[in-house]
């Protein structure tokens, strides 16, 4: 599990750490595992050629005795200097080191740019020079290493609202940041590697939380001898109509391919034909009221893939929520209780899983300011609604009104396509009539469906059926541990 936290929570450990060691110790750390990772990205070191943008705090301070390091190893390495203000023993230590101070069009040729701007203590967008510097590293053309966070990110959320540095790496101080893990910030990050300072003993509660594949391995339902289909948890399905046939048939492939022992799917003719068509594992009812009464017994109930949005979606919709299982509410079902609060009023618990577009109409916030600050506003919505969110995105993430967020990273741009969300909402369905809590049926369905994604692509477009067949292979590759390839290149020690 990789643990992350807010630009606050990281000073305040660093401040009790640093009342404990001689003065400057962090930054000698911090600095020797900056170093090590240019070397290894670049490497051969000996006349490389090596640009710092050095900003006016401690980021710079980072970057000149990082510098410091690879120039006495044979680097060329030239500092930009940014700020007002300098780290005073910092460039003392580089220019003594044979770094000199050169200016911005260095970028052009540099073999590697670090960016040691501003890390956690920037606030705001980036002010210039800092800007036009920031967006030269990221047309440069050689490689990119940030300090800490790549400037313009904002640390904590990871808000980008000027110039940022676009970085091949990220290295990292003490303890993962919230904004290297969710997006936008984490495109702008690239890998990330953590340089363990000896932080973790200061390090409170995180702020959110990246599930790793033996934590999702971990929580999975797995049957047992004595298990039978109706222990091993039945999810009931009502999505799809006459016009979207296709979402009932992706959401019901979804669950059974995650584990449901048995899925009850109930619609209109349409999508009841095509269901039987595709699943004839499926128990199929046909409706002729908007009501569940002749479904049978579920644990769990999915709402709303192509259910539409008229009346009769309305009616099974409240048949639904006022029964005591735990619902998923997706897609049109997200508009109906957008339309109508009321019908989240339940004591039985309730998982949204909405896109940012959708959690817009919902919370009555704009599209753009849910994709600037995803966690935030995932969070505030669970608050208010009193349920748990998965909101959907290049980054997913999971809040539910209570303690650290989740952020799944094993996504893929490939699954930015028609259908992949109905598939979603079966395997997060069939987990919670497995039995999982709304938060961890979440956040294991996003990983699988995630995981999923990228075996089903592998590099080449996908269909979201596609993604649907992939599921089990998503579930043995967790079980074997086996991470999806974006994960950081792993940690570097420096902690004493
Ligand atoms: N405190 C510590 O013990 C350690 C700190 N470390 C490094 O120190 C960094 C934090 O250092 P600081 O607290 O000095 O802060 P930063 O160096 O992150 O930023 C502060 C500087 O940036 C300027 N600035 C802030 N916002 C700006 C904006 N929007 N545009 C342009 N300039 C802006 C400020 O005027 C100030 O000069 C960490 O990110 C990390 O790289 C590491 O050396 C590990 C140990
Ligand atoms: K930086």
């Amino acid at each position: 599990m990789r643990t992350a936290y807010t630009a606050d929570q990281i000073r305040a450990a660093e401040r009790a750490l640093m009342a404990e060691l001689p003065h400057g110790t962090l930054m000698q750390r911090a600095a020797a595992g900056l170093a090590a990772a240019c070397a290894d990205l670049l490497g051969r070191v000996y006349a490389a050629r090596v640009v710092l943008l050095v900003g006016g705090g401690d980021n710079g301070g980072d970057a000149l005795y990082a510098g410091a390091l690879l120039a006495r190893r044979g680097a060329r390495v030239g500092a930009v200097l940014a700020g007002s203000r300098t780290h005073e023993a910092g460039l003392a230590a580089f220019l003594d080191a044979g770094g000199r101070v050169t200016g911005g069009e260095a970028i052009e040729e540099a073999d590697l740019v670090v960016d040691g701007l501003v890390g956690i203590g920037a606030t705001g967008a980036l002010r210039e020079p800092y800007g036009a510097l920031a967006a030269a590293a990221g047309s440069a053309p050689g490689l990119v290493v940030a300090v800490d966070v790549p400037s313009g990110v904002d640390a904590g959320t990871g808000r980008v609202e000027g110039p940022a540095v676009r970085a091949t790496l990220t290295v990292t101080m003490g303890a993962y940041k919230t904004g290297l893990l969710v997006d936008p910030g984490a495109a702008y990050a690239g890998a990330v590697e953590l340089v363990d300072i000896g932080l973790g003993p200061y390090l409170p509660e995180p702020d959110a939380v990246a599930q790793e594949a033996a934590d999702v391995h971990a929580l999975l339902p797995r049957p047992v001898a004595e298990s039978d289909k109706y222990r091993r948890g039945v999810l009931g399905v009502a999505a799809g109509s006459d016009l979207f046939t296709g979402a009932a048939v992706l959401a019901v492939g979804g669950a059974l391919r995650a584990g449901a022992g048995m899925v009850r799917y109930a619609g209109t003719s349409a999508p009841v034909t095509q269901v039987r068509a595709h699943w004839p594992e499926a128990v199929v009812t046909l409706l002729d009221a908007p009501s569940i009464e002749h479904v049978g017994r579920v644990q769990a109930w999915v709402l709303g893939p192509g259910l539409g949005t008229g009346d009769w979606a309305h009616e099974l919709a409240a048949a639904v929520l006022a029964s005591d299982v735990p619902v998923l509410v997706d897609a049109d079902g997200l508009t109906l209780v957008a339309r109508d609060r009321d019908l989240l009023r339940r004591d039985a618990p309730v998982l949204l899983t909405p896109h940012a577009g959708e959690l817009s109409r919902l919370m009555g916030v704009g599209r753009d300011a849910i994709e600037a600050a995803r966690l935030e506003h995932a969070r505030d919505a669970a608050g208010e609604l009193g349920v748990t969110v998965l909101l959907k995105g290049s980054t997913t993430v999971v809040a539910d009104g209570a303690g650290p967020a989740r952020v799944n990273t094993t996504g893929t741009s490939w699954l930015a396509a028609g259908g992949t969300g109905d598939v979603l909402s079966g395997v997060a369905g069939a987990l919670l009539a497995q039995g999982l809590g709304c938060f961890d049926a979440a956040s294991c369905a996003a990983y699988l469906h995630g995981l999923a994604g990228r075996l089903a692509a592998a590099g080449a477009p996908l269909a979201a059926a596609d993604v649907a067949e992939a599921v089990p292979a998503a579930i043995r590759a967790v079980a074997g541990r086996r991470e999806p390839e974006r994960t950081p290149p792993g940690r570097r020690s420096f902690a004493r």
